[in-house]
């Protein structure tokens, strides 16, 4: 245990968690609670997977030369994973939540733990954001989820080297009491109430990651990847608004903070899934190299979608998309020029302050309305 590790574990001291999903952010998320001071049991569908963490403590497939702590063990059966857990984390490729929340739902049906989601995606077939899914299948009190996001790179996190997320939920109380678990001398949470920009940023940012790894994979320099991060916050930022996001939390750890991560860092899958498109393999090519999830290839149609139901423009991600298609050549990828009208356009944004019709304008009419009606209606997740 480093000094770091050693400060901070009273702050969680006994407390029981589950951790369901033991892939590389499963596990660093229950190293990360483990050294908060928390009994951690992690569930693996694999029993050798299992085997090995609970009595080797690592995970050499996801982690690999990574000790893991003592206070966490795991094991392939969910009923022995969530016995007693006074709160649960949901850690598993996104598109596969909600079959594994059937298995989860008689099993939570006495509990009133808290609810987390560490995911970073949208269910292709619904469009809905992980917490939504959650309500869905657990019918559970909104209030009881939470949802983690921030520049969160697991193997850097698994090696203790420092960095900080944000735990989101629409109840300050779960909020408060999530971050005070998932907190040690590496990892610090902050909290706030604005789960839908919270899980959007992980959502987007991971969409121009594959862009900023196309361009890269295409041999293009740091203007072109500058340029592709700076306009792709726009878009997620209106993106974001216009689905009742706060823009502030675009700008934080959870939309500007795992942006810079998530497209600087080798690390990255969504970022690497981008670098191979670029370099000239199809979409299956892709797939099949890939050995972990990149959330951002099955996130793509549906955030589209999205946008075009909330009349955002999104031409980066709209690029991307076609890349992936292969009805764009990966060279013909640009930090694009939001139209393809001759009008200079102001910076900021096509649907912002420069203009007339955008999210921004939407979402001050709302929170004017919500004002107008005394708060009530007001926009819950
Ligand atoms: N890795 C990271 O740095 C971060 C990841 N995230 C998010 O965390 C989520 C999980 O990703 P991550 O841990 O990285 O993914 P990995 O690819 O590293 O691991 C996926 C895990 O999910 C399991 N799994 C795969 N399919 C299913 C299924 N159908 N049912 C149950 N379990 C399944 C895998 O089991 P098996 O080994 O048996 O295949 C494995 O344990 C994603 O939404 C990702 O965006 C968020 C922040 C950081
Ligand atoms: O979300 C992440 C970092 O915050 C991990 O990104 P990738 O899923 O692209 O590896």
């Amino acid at each position: 245990m480093t000094r770091r590790t050693a400060l901070s574990r009273r702050e969680a001291s006994g407390l029981r968690v589950a951790v369901i999903g033991a892939g590389s952010w499963g596990t660093t998320f229950g190293k990360i609670l483990a050294d908060g001071g928390a009994q951690v049991t992690m569930w693996a569908r694999r029993p050798e997977l299992a085997q090995e963490i609970a009595e080797a403590k690592r995970n050499s497939q996801y982690l690999p030369g990574i000790n893991l702590p003592r206070a966490m063990t795991a094991t392939h059966q969910l009923a022995l994973a969530l016995d007693g857990a006074e709160q649960v984390y949901l850690s598993v490729p996104s598109q596969s939540l909600r079959e594994n929340l059937k298995a989860l739902r008689p099993l939570l049906a006495d509990s009133e733990a808290p609810v987390v989601s560490l995911m970073k995606g949208v269910e292709r077939r619904t469009g809905l954001r992980m917490s939504q899914v959650i309500e869905q299948e657990l019918r559970c009190d909104p209030d009881r989820i939470a949802v983690a996001s921030g520049p969160n790179l697991a193997l850097e996190i698994a090696r203790e080297q420092p960095t900080a997320a944000v735990i989101a939920s629409n109840s300050q109380e779960t909020a408060d009491a999530v971050a005070r678990a998932a907190r040690n001398g590496y990892f610090r949470s902050f909290v706030n109430t604005d789960v839908i920009g919270t899980e959007f940023g992980g959502v987007l940012k991971n969409l121009i990651a594959v862009a900023i790894g196309i361009v890269d994979g295409v041999g293009y320099g740091e203007n072109t990847k500058a340029s592709i991060i700076t306009r792709g916050l726009v878009e997620m930022t209106d993106f974001a608004v216009a689905n009742g996001a706060q823009p502030e939390t675009l700008q934080g750890l959870a939309g500007l903070g795992d942006l810079i991560a998530t497209c600087q860092s080798p690390l990255s899958r969504n970022n690497t899934a981008g670098r191979l498109l670029g370099q000239g393999y199809g979409y299956q090519d892709v797939v099949k190299q890939m050995q972990q999830t990149a959330e951002g290839l099955a996130s793509l149609a549906p955030v589209l979608q999205l946008a075009r139901a909330a009349g955002v423009e999104m031409p980066i991600v709209e690029q991307v998309k076609m890349v992936l298609d292969g009805t764009m050549d990966p060279r013909d990828i640009a930090p694009h020029l939001t139209t393809d009208d001759d009008t200079p356009q102001g910076e900021r944004t096509q649907n912002g302050q420069a203009g007339s019709g955008g999210a921004l304008r939407r979402a001050f009419q709302r929170a004017f309305d919500q004002f107008r009606h005394g708060g009530r209606g007001a926009a819950r997740d």
